[in-house]
């Protein structure tokens, strides 16, 4: 019941370590190259997903208000990137900011590359793949 959840919310957040989120986001970031965790709510977090989508750029979103443990996960975030703010932006497995630091970079010109090297190396992977 409601009650017993919200008794609950302490113990059972003492019950699952940050290690747990910290490993599913690491396989996240490792199986996609552009990974967005979010809120659905989020206008700056969308703004960030419009600019993958305008430049044609496929990307996991990772909803965090949708997720049952999405708490943990920014939790779990802030410990990895050092802000606990959406959205956080990985590319080719490394954080590279916030929606601001995301928009600078493309303006650096230095997005699309960082895109395109993950391309390259997961298309290199599967060339003798015998799994
Ligand atoms: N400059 C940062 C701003 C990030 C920020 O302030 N995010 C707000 C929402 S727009 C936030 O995460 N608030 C706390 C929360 O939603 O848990 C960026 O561009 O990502
Ligand atoms: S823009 Fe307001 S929550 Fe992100």
């Amino acid at each position: 019941m409601e009650a017993d959840r919200m008794g609950n919310s302490t113990s059972s957040t003492w019950g699952k370590p940050a290690a747990a989120p910290v490993n599913q986001i690491q396989e996240t970031i490792s199986d996609n190259c552009v990974v967005i965790y979010s809120k659905t709510s989020c206008s700056y977090c969308n703004m960030a997903k419009k600019l993958f989508h305008d430049m044609n750029i496929n990307y996991t979103a990772v909803e965090l208000d949708l997720l049952e443990y999405g708490s943990q996960f920014q939790d779990a975030l802030a410990k990895m990137t050092g802000e606990r703010t959406v959205p956080r932006i990985f590319v080719n497995g490394t954080f590279i900011g916030g929606a601001t630091d995301t928009h600078r970079l493309h303006q650096e010109g230095k997005l699309l590359p960082l895109v395109h090297q993950c391309y390259l190396k997961k298309s290199s992977k599967h060339v003798g793949d015998s799994v």
